[in-house]
This record gives structure tokens, C-alpha cells and sequence, in this order.
């Protein structure tokens, strides 16, 4: 018997068995032993709690199984809770309870952690036990880590990625097919990326969670859900992405977290983009993430990988288990959160970049004039202009230079006063280049 295995086990409780909990439990049982070896000792899973009874898991002892999380986690030997659950409740009492009883957690939970992540992470701090969630940002991309470890000498002044894969997985069909946005969410639902209800994923609330803890830990600030500029993808259509192709370019669904160039404050938001064709996020296909992270002396880091599923997703979750168990083995903690900064989060209005706007106006002598007046009264340079007209009517695709997003609004705003402009049919922003 090795050393590891000698030892007394680390008694782990998982908390729901869906898709990634399942696979935890799979992969805890098929890995044991290199997890006994490079912990120190084995993890033994001592309890697992599901919503409903009286249905076998594969793989789980039936006597593992409970439907009460809470009597589980109060138990009081239970050294780590892994919580799978996902949502705001019981979820976030469960974790408070496990902290109370001296079990550090291992969470997926980014929709909580970007709700009352601050709280959480003073709360494992007062009971001198880890919290620890590679899995709730990017999947099996390990990302967390790097960012609140190997980046923590340095200065990160930019995150930039595809933090959602469902999005791109129908970004991608509608590049590459042509499809409009339905069709290829049908596909995606059918293939199991989109979920029944994909509210979450294509309105950019699931990528917006993402951002808000990741400009969190790159910031050393509080950023939460309701500070990131949100919007999704579901107003995109074949026509728009036909026009970003036009340009060399497609269409991604972006989020970008930025320190203020003067350093005061940060932005953070999600929105679709259009980025040069060039550009190494232009070629993430299907339902893959990958993000960019810029840091003063690091200089440009890129992360590539499966950023959801039961496996990949399982592999970020062991990964923490593995860490959280070595402290409980060996005493201490790992790294907290810091918002020692307190960079306070800066309004969309603030953020910089270029826009690619398209409006059906009428075709006559003019129109062109005003319109281009229009940007030059708020100061925002027009790079590009295209006409296409036909019967009378014409659309007009303009693309600037980079300008405030609170100029551009009062453009589009004054824009939609000209009776010559008959519709703004679609503003986006151009990123990447
Ligand atoms: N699936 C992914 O690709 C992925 C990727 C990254 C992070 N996550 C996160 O991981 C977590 C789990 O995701 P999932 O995809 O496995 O979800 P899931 O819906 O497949 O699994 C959740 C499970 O929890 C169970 N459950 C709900 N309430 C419970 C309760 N009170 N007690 C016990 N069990 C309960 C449900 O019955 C379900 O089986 C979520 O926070 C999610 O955001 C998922
Ligand atoms: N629904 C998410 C799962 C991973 O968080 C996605 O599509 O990326
Ligand atoms: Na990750």
C-alpha cells in the first residue's frame, strides 16, 4: 500500500448529478488512485445529493444518495463540498452552511458567483476554508488559476474572448452556412448545446457572468452581473452577417473587460462584434472559447479550449478538488480574492471602439450630406461609407474610426429625427483591429 493510500480519506460532498456532476463522480472513481497519489491521500465520496429519489446513478452507491443537501453538508466530517447545482438558491445557502462547517467548496456556479461572489469569498476567508471555481468560467480552460495566480506579479490590463459556447456554436453555422439566427439555434438545440430554455446563453447573460468574475480577479475589484453592459445575440441576421463578411470580417459574440485609459475605472461587456477575419478569434469554431489576456510585462496570452459539457467541465471541477485537498492535507489556504483596488466599474458610454452601422434611407441628393454632418457634429470620424440603392430607397453601411459609445448614441439618436433615414437596421461594434 502506498503512502497515500495508507492515509486516513478526505471525505468529499458532491451536490447535484447532472451533466458535470455525474462525470465528477465518474472520473473520481475511475481517477482515484492518481487523485490518492497526488493529493496525499484518497478521496473518499461520501454522500451525493439529488433532487429526486429512487432513481440508480451509474456508478454511485445507492447509499451515497441523498435528496437532503443540507443535512449532507452539515454532517460536520465532510471535508469538501462540491456544489453542481447551479442557480442562486439552495445553492448559495448550501455553500455558506459547508464554509460554517469547516468544508472548503469546489463550485461551477458562475451565475452565483457573479451575484454574490464578494460575500462568498469573504465568508471562505472568515472560516479559513477555499473556494475554489476553474469550472464556472471558460470550462476545462483553465483560466481562473492563471489569472489569480500566475498573472498575480503582474498587471492585466485587458481580457478579451468567446466566453459562451452555445453562441458561437450558432454564430459559427450562421457564418459558415448561412443560416439565419432560428435555424441555427434549431440546430443547436438538437445537437444539445442550447439548452430548452437558452434565454441564458443567447440574451448574453451567461457570458456577462463570466466576464463580470473574470474582470473581477484580472482587476482585483467587485464586478458583478449588473455591472456588465449585456447584450446577445438573438437581433443578428443573415444580412448582418453577410455585411460583416463583406468587410473581411465576422460576427462573435465578445466579452471584453478593460481598464479606463487613465486607470481609474474599468468597463466590462458583453456584446456581438464583428473582428477581422485575421483575427485568432475569427477562427474559433463550433462551441469552443477561447480568450485573450493582456498583461503589462506578460505582454498577449491566449487561452483555447472546450469552454462547456459533463467532461471538460469535470476536468476544471478535479483539477480544484485536487488543490482544495492538498491545503486540507496540509493546512492553509489557497489564494483569496483581493478588491484592494476598488476601481470602480466605468458606464458602456465610457468604452472606446468602432461601429459598423447600417441604415435604409432614402435615395435622393443630400441624404449623404446629412448623414455625414450628423457623425462630424459629435465628433465621431466615419472610416467607411457604402451605398446600395435600389427603387428610390438605399441602405447605407457606415463604418468609423473609433469613437465614445456615448457619441455614437447621440448619432444614431439624431440619425432616427431625418426623415431621409427610414430605419437604423443594425449597429455593431468592430473589435480586433
Ligand atoms: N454543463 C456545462 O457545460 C457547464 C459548464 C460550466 C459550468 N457549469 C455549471 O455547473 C453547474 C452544473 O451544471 P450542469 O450542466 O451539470 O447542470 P444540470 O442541470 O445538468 O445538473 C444540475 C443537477 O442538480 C440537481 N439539483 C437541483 N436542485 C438540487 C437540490 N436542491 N439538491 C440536489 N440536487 C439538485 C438537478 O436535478 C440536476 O441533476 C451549474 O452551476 C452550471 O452553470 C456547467
Ligand atoms: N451554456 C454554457 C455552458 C458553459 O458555461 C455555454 O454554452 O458556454
Ligand atoms: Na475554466
Amino acid at each position: 500500500m502506498s503512502g497515500a493510500a495508507s492515509r486516513q480519506p478526505l471525505k468529499v460532498a458532491l451536490l447535484g448529478c447532472g451533466s458535470v456532476g455525474s462525470e465528477v463522480a465518474r472520473l473520481m472513481t475511475t481517477h482515484a488512485d492518481d487523485l490518492a497519489a497526488r493529493i496525499g491521500a484518497p478521496v473518499e465520496l461520501a454522500g451525493v445529493a439529488v433532487r429526486r429519489a429512487g432513481r440508480s446513478r451509474p456508478g454511485i452507491p445507492d447509499e451515497l444518495l441523498t435528496t437532503d443537501a443540507k443535512a449532507l453538508v452539515k454532517r460536520g466530517d465532510i471535508d469538501v463540498v462540491i456544489e453542481l447545482i447551479g442557480g442562486i438558491e439552495p445553492a448559495r445557502t448550501l455553500i455558506t452552511t459547508a464554509f460554517e462547517h469547516g468544508a472548503s467548496v469546489v463550485t461551477g456556479n458562475k451565475a452565483l458567483l457573479a451575484e454574490d461572489g464578494p460575500a462568498l469569498y469573504e465568508a471562505a476567508d472568515r472560516h479559513g476554508v477555499d473556494l475554489y471555481y476553474e469550472a464556472a468560467v471558460a470550462g476545462a480552460i483553465p483560466l481562473v488559476r492563471p489569472l489569480r495566480e500566475s498573472l498575480a506579479g503582474d498587471k492585466v490590463n485587458r481580457v478579451l474572448g468567446i466566453l459562451n459556447g452555445t453562441t458561437n456554436f450558432i454564430l459559427d453555422k450562421m457564418d459558415s452556412s448561412g443560416a439565419g439566427y432560428s435555424e441555427a439555434l434549431d440546430e443547436a438545440t438538437a445537437l444539445g448545446y442550447a439548452e430548452a430554455d437558452p434565454t441564458a446563453d443567447v440574451e448574453g447573460y451567461d457570458a456577462a457572468a463570466k466576464a463580470a468574475i473574470l474582470a473581477g480577479i484580472a482587476f482585483h475589484t467587485r464586478v458583478r452581473l449588473d455591472d456588465v453592459h449585456r447584450e446577445g445575440i438573438t437581433e443578428i441576421t443573415a444580412a448582418d452577417m453577410a455585411s460583416a463578411q463583406r468587410m473581411g470580417c465576422t460576427v462573435k459574440l465578445l466579452a471584453i473587460c478593460e481598464r479606463a485609459a487613465d486607470g481609474r475605472s474599468v468597463t466590462a461587456r458583453v456584446h456581438p462584434a464583428m473582428i477581422p477575419l485575421t483575427h485568432p478569434l475569427a477562427s474559433v469554431r463550433e462551441a469552443y472559447n477561447a480568450v485573450f489576456v493582456e498583461a503589462s510585462a506578460a505582454g498577449q496570452l491566449m487561452f483555447y479550449g472546450p469552454g462547456a459539457g459533463g467532461s471538460p467541465t469535470a476536468s476544471a471541477v478535479l483539477g480544484d478538488l485536487v488543490a482544495v485537498c492538498r491545503h486540507k492535507l496540509k493546512g492553509g489556504n489557497g489564494p483569496g480574492e483581493s478588491a484592494y483596488t476598488q476601481l470602480p466599474v466605468g458606464p458602456m458610454g465610457d468604452v472606446v471602439t468602432r461601429y459598423h452601422i447600417s441604415l435604409d434611407v432614402a435615395d435622393r441628393a443630400g441624404v449623404l450630406a446629412h448623414v455625414a454632418a450628423i457623425f462630424a457634429e459629435h465628433d465621431v470620424s466615419i472610416d467607411t461609407v457604402r451605398q446600395q440603392g435600389k427603387d428610390g430607397e438605399a441602405s447605407l453601411v457606415v463604418v468609423t474610426h473609433r469613437a465614445p459609445d456615448s457619441a455614437l448614441r447621440a448619432v444614431v439618436d439624431e440619425l432616427r429625427k431625418l426623415d431621409s433615414v427610414r430605419g437604423v437596421a443594425s449597429i455593431m461594434r468592430v473589435e480586433g483591429e
